[in-house]
């Protein structure tokens, strides 16, 4: 039997489901005739023995415009190792990737690829406190270029939104831990239009049907084989054991195993294949389910499902469709009168993309109580307990250790507590990753858009806590210490949300980035100078982590800003002596000055423009080494 999707199409219309009208003219494709790939190989070290393993091996096919393919097998079985491979993305860790991948029948490069293609993760990675129009409007932003005007750029997403049917939604959130937004069918569609506003001829889809149920996997299939047969888009899905009805979408099948080709070829000509072959379904069976039980390995007892895996992929290897659709690859260049070499897709200016990232973490900053809120009314808190617990301090001997302890804790508590910002980041951090991988953004306009969105937040922060716990406290009372405190809290808390941007960038898994970040924050209090003032901390401490240590320079700088002035009472003993803890030239007189407490610590005065310095130089060496972890790991 030739090799034939195009003309059939596997016309079967599936459920009956209520498409919006489209306009979009924009979407439609006139350029990919047809996408392939012929001997596709992907060799992995493996994990246990280091040897060469192949987990895709020798894979071939073709879609062409107007159709949707499912690339379907058990668990394991290579289908995001050929999705990833497809579009050029890393297939699998260390992966080594060899054959050809065509468009119209030429050898494509990762540009052209990615130029002419979107990829949909199998995790959406859609900011919550984003509405549904606000989330097109900005993928629309970060993708189109200048030359389109606003107007253009709107007429698109609502559009789009209503191909996806989303109108009734376009004003409700996406969705937050703590506000309830769309439902996991509406985000998955939400994330698929998102990507569909720069005008893709070729959809990758990576389970688009993963984490729902079977009505709503169906409703978004059916969303997708609509705009794909509406605009002749090249649709490639992997998908994970679907219902009779969402395979009934699909116009052709990739049926893989342990990485070999099961079948290739229309949904409507498997039955008939497998029973040829010497399987045929029985009546009243799901067909997808059934030839995913002929080939699940996982479920074998007897070593019988292997051996029957086996034969099917040697009988596809001789099956005569096999070598049709060898020959349908290597006639699709004559077939096609397009190239798409030259394709390129317009950006962007360099600007618009950083301005529009940052206008994107303004909105979630205020919108979302996880960002900022739930840390402002943390601080709010602390500051109020600081506050009463060290409450009207006298400039009095007994007062001065509790000082610094207030001191210390309004440094390094405050610091501590910046892990709140670890799940909000990673938020950000997993959207960066799915937008960058389908070169839309950088890590530089997102590093740099980051850290510019969190000042402003942090400043309010420092002067609230401020305001609240520095007169409750009874600190120096003047308009320059107290600013002078304020500025090294705002220090702090910058310093210390760079730690978790860094940590975070590098570990990007919750709980590591917040135990590392907590871990490295206990450590900074440790060698800060006040659990161990700098006289006797042990020489591997102070030289190798004290200089670093941003805590300690706002410990220093706290310390001189309470202590550079002014004079302190000793303790007058039973017999009208004084004693005095701080030997000064001034214990005769029953005082000492702040200086000489600030000598016991090993403080020095007049250095805090350096200290200052030092402290932006940390927190700019964070958020550089944060932009290197993200370029490095691309
Ligand atoms: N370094 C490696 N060493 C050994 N096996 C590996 C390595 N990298 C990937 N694999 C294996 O390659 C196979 C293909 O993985 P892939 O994620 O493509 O499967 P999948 O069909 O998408 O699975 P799922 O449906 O569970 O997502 C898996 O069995 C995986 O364990």
């Amino acid at each position: 039997m030739p090799y034939a999707t195009s003309d059939t199409h596997g016309r079967d219309e599936g459920p009956d489901l209520e498409m919006n009208p489209v306009r979009s003219a924009h979407l439609a494709n006139d350029i990919v005739d047809t996408f392939s790939w012929a001997n596709l190989n992907v060799v992995v070290k493996d994990r246990k023995t280091s040897a060469p393993k192949s987990i895709l091996s020798d894979s071939w096919g073709l879609v062409r415009a107007g159709e949707m393919l499912a690339i379907m097998g058990p668990s394991g079985s290579g289908k995001t190792t050929l999705l990833n491979a497809l579009a050029h993305r890393v297939a699998a860790a260390g992966a080594t990737t060899t054959g050809d991948i065509l468009v119209n029948g030429q050898k494509t490069s990762l540009q052209n690829i990615q130029d002419l293609s979107s990829y949909v993760e199998q995790e959406d990675a859609l900011i919550g406190s984003l509405t549904v129009r606000e989330t097109m409007m900005f993928a629309a932003r970060l993708a189109l270029p200048s030359n389109i005007s606003k107007r253009e750029a709107f007429e698109r997403v609502d559009d789009l939104i209503a191909s996806f049917g989303l109108q009734s939604q376009a004003h409700t959130i996406v969705g937050t831990p703590i506000k309830k937004g769309l439902s996991g069918g509406q985000k998955k569609r939400l994330g698929i239009a998102s990507r569909l506003v720069t005008n893709p001829k070729i959809l990758f889809l990576d389970e688009p049907t993963s984490g729902l149920d079977s009505a709503l996997s169906l409703e978004v299939c059916s969303y997708i084989k609509d705009i794909g047969r509406r605009h002749n888009l090249v649709v490639v899905a992997s998908i994970h054991q679907p219902s009779s009805a969402t395979f009934q979408q699909f116009d052709s099948l990739c049926l893989m195993s342990g990485g070999r080709t099961c079948y290739f070829g229309p949904v409507s000509a498997a039955t008939r294949y497998f029973g040829r072959i010497g399987y045929p379904i029985p009546p009243e069976t799901n067909s997808a389910e059934f030839f995913l039980d002929l080939i699940n390995t996982d479920l074998d007892k007897n070593g019988e499902i292997v051996r029957r895996t086996d034969d099917i992929c040697q009988s596809w290897n001789v099956a005569e469709e096999r070598s049709c659709l060898s020959q349908a690859i290597q006639k699709s260049n004559e077939a096609s009168a397009h190239s798409t070499s030259r394709y390129k897709v317009a950006r962007p200016s360099s600007w618009k993309v950083p301005l529009t990232m940052l206008h994107r973490s303004w909105i979630k900053s205020y919108r979302d109580i996880m960002a900022y809120g739930i840390r402002i009314a943390m601080y709010l808190g602390l500051a109020i307990l600081m506050g009463t617990v060290f409450l009207r301090f006298k400039t009095e001997q007994r007062y001065v250790q509790p000082y610094i302890n207030a001191i210390f804790f309004g440094g390094a508590f405050m610091s501590f507590m910046a892990v709140a910002y670890v799940p909000a980041f990673l938020e950000d951090l997993g959207t960066f990753k799915q937008e960058r991988a389908n070169g839309l953004v950088g890590p530089l306009s997102f590093i740099a858009s980051n850290f510019v969105i969190g000042l402003p937040f942090l400043f309010g922060i420092a002067l609230l806590f401020s305001v609240v716990a520095y007169w409750l406290t009874n600190f120096r009372a003047d308009a320059s210490t107290f600013f002078m405190w304020v500025l090294w809290l705002f220090l702090d808390l910058v310093a210390a949300e760079s730690l978790v941007v860094l940590v975070s960038s590098i570990f990007d898994v919750f709980v590591v980035a917040l135990a590392i970040t907590a871990f490295a924050n206990g450590l900074w209090m440790c060698v800060d100078g006040f659990l161990v003032p700098m006289n006797i901390l042990n020489v591997f401490w102070k030289y190798v982590f004290h200089y670093i240590d941003y805590q300690a320079y706002v410990f220093q700088g706290m310390m001189v800003n309470q202590f550079q002035h002014g004079e302190y009472g000793c303790d007058e003993g039973s017999g009208g002596q004084y004693q005095c803890s701080y030997p000064s030239d001034l214990n005769s007189e029953g005082k000492f000055r702040g200086t000489d407490v600030l000598r016991q610590f090993s403080i020095s005065t007049g250095l805090e423009g350096t200290w200052v310095g030092i402290t932006i130089g940390i927190i700019a060496g964070y958020r550089i080494l944060a932009y290197l972890a993200l370029v490095l790991r691309k």
